[in-house]
């Protein structure tokens, strides 16, 4: 039952980046332990929240191919709301409506970023009062890379990428960011054999002054051409690398209307977009402006 009574809010889910991403080594569960900086995008999936009058909780519309169980977002609100449950504290449900605009299996981390959003927006909605540290942790269990989108600060990362230590100094650059056609899947990439998974620690100071490659872009070019053909063709134009797990290729520019040069290059079958790098996550800034 809806509760109409009940305002929508409507919050960004941000997009990241992994400028530079290294793999140091693997643990005994099969995990990799990284060393990557994150950045945000200005640049979002939205999603709407409101209350309802039952416990139910709804999401529209589903993404193909995604059961609404498995979606990330449903699962981020049940766990609060079975967290809730166990303190005794009564929550209802919500309608959750999501505007899709990160490529999925991108590298753009929108699973993580959706599932950080309904975190973060609905604790305070159903005023539960965990703090960031205890919605981080909650986070990690939906994914690796949801705590970054909780505490929302630009970071270097290690471990499994939770591990974070805040880089406010980052450098907020304007990027292109092209989407081959293909969708990676992270689990046959971070299984592949021959993925390097030995490259030495280096501390953070090094990788703010001299980034750093991304282990994972041989290994994807090698099982999807696509990507490997968008990296020379970007490599032409800038210094082009791929975030995450691929497929998303980037290149950064100081402004704006360099990126926009180099797109209009780019042949019409390459999607792409231009959204600057920021330090703060736009979810943040939303959620905990001062009213
Ligand atoms: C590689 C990164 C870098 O930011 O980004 P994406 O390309 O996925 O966005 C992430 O660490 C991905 O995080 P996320 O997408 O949340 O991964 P998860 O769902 O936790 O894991 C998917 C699968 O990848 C493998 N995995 C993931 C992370 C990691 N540090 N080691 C791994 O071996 C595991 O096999 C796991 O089952
Ligand atoms: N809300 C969601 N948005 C995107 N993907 C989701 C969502 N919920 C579950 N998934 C699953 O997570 C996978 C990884 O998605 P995504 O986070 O977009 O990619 P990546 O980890 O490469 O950045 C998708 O292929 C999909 O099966």
């Amino acid at each position: 039952m809806t509760d109409v009574s009940s305002p929508w809010v409507s919050v960004p889910a941000p997009a990241k980046l992994n400028l530079m991403l290294h793999i140091t080594g693997r643990r005994p569960d099969g995990y990799h332990n990284l060393q990557t900086l994150f950045q945000f995008l200005d640049y979002s999936d939205w999603l709407e929240f409101r209350c309802r009058g039952d416990d139910l909780l709804t999401l529209t519309p589903d993404i193909d191919g995604v059961e609404r169980e498995s979606n990330l977002i449903i699962r981020a609100a049940r766990v609060l709301q079975n967290l809730a449950k166990e303190k005794g504290i009564t929550v209802p449900g919500a309608d959750i409506r999501l505007t899709k605009r990160l490529p999925m299996g991108g590298g753009l981390g929108g699973g993580s970023s959706d599932a950080a959003t309904t975190l973060l927006t609905l604790n305070q909605i159903w005023q539960l009062g965990q703090s960031l540290d205890q919605l981080a942790r909650i986070g990690l269990g939906l994914g690796a890379d949801v705590p970054v989108f909780i505490y929302g600060q630009a970071a270097f990362a290690e471990g499994v990428g939770e591990q974070l230590t805040p880089v406010p100094q980052l450098e907020e650059k304007w990027f292109l960011v092209v989407r081959p056609d293909v969708h990676v899947n992270t689990a046959e990439i971070f299984s592949h054999k021959c993925l390097t998974r030995n490259t030495p620690a280096i501390n953070m100071r090094t990788a703010l002054e001299q980034g750093g490659d991304n282990d994972c872009q041989q290994i994807v070019s090698m099982i999807y051409p696509e990507v490997g053909n968008a990296l020379n063709l970007l490599n032409k134009y800038s210094l082009a690398k791929m975030t995450g797990t691929g497929a998303c290729i980037f290149s950064s520019f100081d402004s704006e209307a360099e990126a926009a040069k180099v797109a209009e290059q780019l042949p019409a079958e390459y999607e792409h977009f231009i959204a600057q790098g920021v330090n703060h996550s736009p979810a943040h800034t939303l959620l905990f402006r001062p009213s």
